[in-house]
């Protein structure tokens, strides 16, 4: 059986990874993708973000994210939406207009409205990224503008836009117990009391072979017990090469930890990794002389990682 086939024997509902258009032109990797019994759920990696949809002001472009949308389709995976406000990718006239709060936040309102009335999917990571490591919040435009109460708005126009999806905050480093977690944890409840729509919290999980947070199966519990769903949104697990066999061993385990945790957390309802093949991972462009993260090679070969998402979904 294959990863999406133990992640629903586990109680899961999906197991799925991101994916770029430029990469759909390649075969082999096409034919791989589609396949449902290993991915049940399907990302766009870019082409939903701010400076694809939003260009210009009031100019919603959806082409990019259409295509990913109808490949999903057409195999009936389900689709995450990535992602309505971040203050990275964002087109630049966002910025540059130096709009004042009321103004800012009708653009904001404007965009997770159309975004989402546009493209409705299963669930949204309507805000990523709002928190620094302390559990402050990122001094984003949005927030400097705005204040927090940017992400009541978003949350408010994306439930508006599609009563059904599923909205979700989305960060990376909230995989383990911390002040970044707690800030997350502190936000939801606040959200919760103010009546805002949120559904769910999204863990990225970019972590690093031999570093998994000993704690995650535990914060994972906590999100949960806020009454939320947890969804792993952008799992990859990467090393310092060259690659060994012991890396990879450890690499094993450590997937085998966080699918393990996962699948210890009932609402922990699924498992999304940031592309399937280390072919098209993005740490290699961002963190020099690490990758190979993720549990297909570059030559589209199952790693051992493939083999501890199995042992975690099914091991006891
Ligand atoms: O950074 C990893 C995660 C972290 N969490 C949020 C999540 O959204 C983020 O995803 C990554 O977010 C990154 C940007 O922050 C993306 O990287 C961008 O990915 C884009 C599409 O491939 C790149 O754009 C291409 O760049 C090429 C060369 O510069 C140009 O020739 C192409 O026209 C242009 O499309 C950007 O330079 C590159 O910065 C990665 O693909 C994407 O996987």
């Amino acid at each position: 059986a294959q990863l999406n086939i133990w992640a629903r024997i586990a109680g899961k509902q999906y197991f799925g990874s991101a994916t770029d258009n430029y990469e759909l032109a390649d075969k082999p990797y096409f034919k791989q993708l589609s396949n449902t019994l290993d991915f049940a759920q399907i990302t766009p990696s870019n082409s939903l973000k701010w400076f694809a949809t939003e260009p210009e002001r009031g100019n919603f472009t959806f082409a990019g994210g259409e295509e990913i949308v109808a490949f999903a389709k057409k195999n009936k995976q389900l689709v995450r939406g990535h992602t309505c406000v971040w203050h990275s990718q964002l087109a630049p006239w966002v910025e540059a207009g130096n709009f004042d709060n009321a103004t800012l936040s009708t653009i904001v309102k404007d965009h997770c409205y159309n975004l989402l009335n546009e493209a409705c999917r299963i669930h949204w990571d309507v805000v990523n990224e709002a928190f620094n490591e302390d559990g402050t919040f990122r001094e984003t435009v949005f927030y400097k503008t705005i204040g927090p109460s940017y992400i009541d708005i978003a949350f408010h126009a994306a439930r508006k836009a599609d009563p059904k999806a599923k909205l979700y905050i989305n960060d990376y480093n909230i995989d383990g117990l911390g002040p970044k977690s707690t800030g997350v944890i502190n936000l939801v409840k606040q959200l919760k009391k103010n009546k805002v729509p949120i559904d769910g919290i999204g863990v990225q999980g970019h972590l690093i072979v031999g570093r998994v947070p000993t704690t995650i199966r535990e914060n994972l519990q906590a999100f949960a017990d806020l009454g939320v769903d947890v969804a792993i949104t952008e799992l990859d697990i990467r090393m310092t090469l060259p690659v060994t066999p012991e890396l990879l061993e450890q690499q094993k385990k450590d997937y085998q930890t966080v699918i393990a945790a996962c699948r210890a957390v009932k609402r922990c309802i699924g498992v999304t990794i940031w592309d399937w093949t280390d072919k098209y991972s993005w740490v290699p462009g961002v963190f020099d002389g690490e990758g190979a993260a993720l549990p297909w090679d570059e030559d589209l070969k199952k790693k051992p990682a493939y083999y501890g998402i199995v042992d975690g979904f099914t091991k006891l």
